[in-house]
């Protein structure tokens, strides 16, 4: 099974929603128009990292931005990894991950589990209780919020549990652009899986953003890679690679996870 698959590596405007959903239905065409079978956005894309405003920008049990995403995708035909957005889950903040399939349904939301310090998440967010696995497209995949790459043993779990693609959506600052790249083909190169990650370009207030979104291979090439400028990042993914490598070097057949 093969899939064409586009990360919206796109600008975020700080703190105002509205710009951002008007500006993200257009790239969502846009990747349709060149072939997109499945969009991936990145993290935060409707608010940034405007933490201090969450209480008024979160939106409530993200409803609104569960319809946006469903009517795209229902619309446009198109699966869609909706990114991260800000959530109100009663007195909670969350940094949400919402996946809808071609048809609009919800197939997926998961809030991110580690909350990065350095960006004073914190501060002002709740962790998630939520597990990363989802299907989408017919297809065994896991996704996971910027920070969360940094934890080998929360995405091998999804490997496990049979995960081929692993979303990565980020904010990733520019200045640790090189562990994110690192990181990717560390996590793919392991796990024996594509590793399909869209990350942010552009500044806020605090930072610069790298861009760099890239589909990593299951033998941990870099398939695509986007650069540092505001565009739409394509590749295709082939699922059978992952089933070739897997059978190549037997992993996880060969792990002795009661040592470890
Ligand atoms: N938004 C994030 O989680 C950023 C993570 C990050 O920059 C890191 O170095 O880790």
């Amino acid at each position: 099974m093969k899939k064409k698959v586009a990360m919206i590596q796109m600008d975020v405007t700080y703190g105002d929603p509205k710009v951002n959903f008007n500006r993200v239905g257009k790239w969502v065409m846009d990747a349709v128009q060149v072939g997109a079978e499945i969009i991936v956005l990145p993290e935060l894309w409707d608010t940034g990292y405007d933490l201090d405003r969450f209480d008024v920008l979160a939106d409530k049990d993200a409803k609104a931005t569960i319809e946006f995403l469903g009517d795209l995708a229902r619309e446009l035909n198109v699966a869609i990894v909706g990114g991260s957005a800000a959530e109100q889950d009663g007195e909670d903040m969350k940094n949400t991950m919402l996946v809808v399939d071609e048809e609009g349904n919800l197939v997926h939301k998961y809030s991110k589990l580690h909350l990065f310090q350095l960006m004073d998440e914190h501060l002002h967010l709740t962790s998630g209780e939520d597990y990363p696995d989802f299907k989408l497209a017919g297809i065994d995949s896991a996704g996971f919020i910027c920070y969360d790459i940094r934890f080998p043993e929360w995405m091998r779990k999804s490997a496990v549990n049979g995960a081929k693609v692993m979303y990565v959506v980020a904010q990733w600052p520019k200045q640790r652009i090189d562990h994110w790249c690192t990181l990717l083909q560390a996590r793919a190169i392991e796990n024996q899986c594509y590793i399909v990650a869209c990350n942010r370009v552009g500044a806020d207030p605090d930072n610069e953003f790298g861009g760099m979104s890239m589909v990593v291979d299951p033998w941990g090439n870099i398939v695509t890679e986007g650069g540092d400028d505001e565009k739409i990042v394509l590749a295709d993914i082939e699922l059978d690679k992952v089933d070739d490598i897997r059978s190549q070097i037997s992993i996880f057949q060969d792990r002795k996870a009661e040592w470890y």
